[in-house]
């Protein structure tokens, strides 16, 4: 039976992918909804190839244009606009695809567990913001979630089908995370302290949206995925070891009791793990190149340095602290990355604004989205605060 599929984010790097893998196989997926936020044209061109019922944008004059784009080529799709329009789609569809970037990705992804679907997660943003509520609310819906971030579906895949109650119970004692290094892998703090936003986005091996390769360049990403993977795995974070492997082919592993090390592997290209969560627990084509083993010819492994990127200690400092902590220490990043981005500070005052946001800040338990959502603006307002400084004092 065919299933219908909602993209969030679809313009961008996930969701193009997302949208290569569905389009092979047209027995199985047809598209529900499309979204993005504000790139029009790109979403013009992808509801003419894929024919969405829906199509939702951020603001109401992009919806316009769209719609009236629609229209001057014949095409059915329906134009909303809005985050309600975002949870209508959301709930509205068998399989919803989570790539927004950012917490703006809370509050949709959050309607499609609601709904009970099947819930692919490449956004890491929304889970690191809300781990406790949102797993909480994945286990009152019923909805399947599967992770998308390349790390944690090769956890998944590591791990035994009934994982679920924490790893003791399956004879895992360590996940083993692994990380490229990103493009400053080797460089000394006197270059890092010069690097440029497109030599931060020229990520090794992935191709991915700006602010994740970013995060991937500052190691943000790899503190981002910790939390992730405690939630996803009910682990401590003293379970998550963070390994640097600069091939990218080992995507991950789990470290079992007798020994047994299992790494799932292949060619960095999220087709794989976008094609694993929509057909779970059957397998699908997708397009990706086998993996050539004499081509890679070695795999090499050594220590994060927490000193030249301070992101992953910040990470794991936010996910002891608990509660609100780990929701401030990824708006204050957002607001850092998107102001580094723009040039308006170095790459090396990320992790400054980051920790002078989780300093100040009383954490508080995140029972509720109501606490998270709370944190999130406050944290941004900190983290803006803090950079105005910064540019004023030159
Ligand atoms: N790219 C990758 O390989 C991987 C990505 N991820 C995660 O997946 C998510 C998406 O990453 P990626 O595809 O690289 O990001 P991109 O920047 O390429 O795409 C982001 C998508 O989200 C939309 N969007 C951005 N802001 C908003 C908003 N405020 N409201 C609604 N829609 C919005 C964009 O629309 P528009 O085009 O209009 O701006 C676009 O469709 C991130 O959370 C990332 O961490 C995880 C693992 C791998
Ligand atoms: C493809 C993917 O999952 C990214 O999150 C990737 O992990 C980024 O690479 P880093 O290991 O450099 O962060
Ligand atoms: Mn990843």
């Amino acid at each position: 039976m065919t299933q219908t599929v909602t993209v969030l984010g679809a313009t961008g790097s996930i969701g193009t992918s997302t949208l290569d893998v569905i389009a092979r196989h047209p027995e199985r997926y047809r598209v529900h909804a499309l979204t993005a936020q504000s790139s029009c044209q790109a979403l013009l061109e992808l509801c003419r190839v894929h024919r969405p019922e829906v199509a939702v944008l951020s603001g109401a004059e992009d919806a316009h244009w769209l719609t009236r784009a629609l229209a001057d080529s014949d095409l059915p799709t329906r134009v909303a606009y809005g985050e309600t329009a975002l949870c209508e789609v959301a709930a509205a569809a068998d399989i919803v695809m989570s790539a927004i970037v950012g917490a703006a990705a809370l509050t949709p992804t959050l309607a499609a567990v609601r709904a009970g679907r099947r819930v692919l997660l490449a956004n890491k943003e929304a889970l690191v913001m809300s781990g406790a509520l949102f797993m909480r609310e994945v286990a009152e819906s019923g909805a399947v979630l599967l992770p998308i971030d390349s790390e944690h579906n090769a956890i998944f895949q590591c791990l035994p089908h009934h994982h679920r109650g924490g790893l003791s119970r399956c004879g895992v004692n360590r996940l083993l995370l692994t990380a490229s290094g990103g493009p400053f892998r080797e460089w000394d703090m006197t270059r890092l302290a010069r690097v440029t936003p497109d030599q931060a986005c020229a990520h090794p091996n992935w191709s991915m949206g700006r602010k994740i390769s970013v995060d991937s360049a500052s190691l943000m990403n790899k503190g981002l995925e910790l939390i992730e993977a405690c939630w996803l795995f009910d682990a401590t974070h003293e379970q998550v070891e963070v390994v640097v492997h600069p091939q990218s082919v080992i995507h991950s592993m789990a470290a079992y009791i007798d020994g047994s090390v299992i790494a799932q592997m292949g060619n960095p290209d999220m087709r794989t793990p976008i094609a694993h969560g929509l057909a779970w627990p059957e397998r699908i084509e997708t397009g990706v190149a086998p993996l050539d083993l004499f081509a890679t010819g070695r795999l090499d492994f050594e220590a994060p340095d927490v000193t030249r990127f301070p992101c992953l200690r910040l990470a794991r400092e936010a996910m002891m602290i608990g509660g609100t902590a780990p929701a401030a220490l990824n708006a204050a990043n957002e607001v850092a990355v998107a102001a580094f981005l723009a040039e308006r500070i170095p790459f090396m005052t990320i992790p400054i604004i980051v920790e002078r946001v989780l300093e100040q800040l009383a954490h508080v338990p995140a029972d509720s989205l109501e606490h998270i959502l709370d944190m999130d603006r406050q944290a941004r307002d900190m983290a803006t605060v803090e950079l105005e400084r910064r540019e004023r004092s030159g």
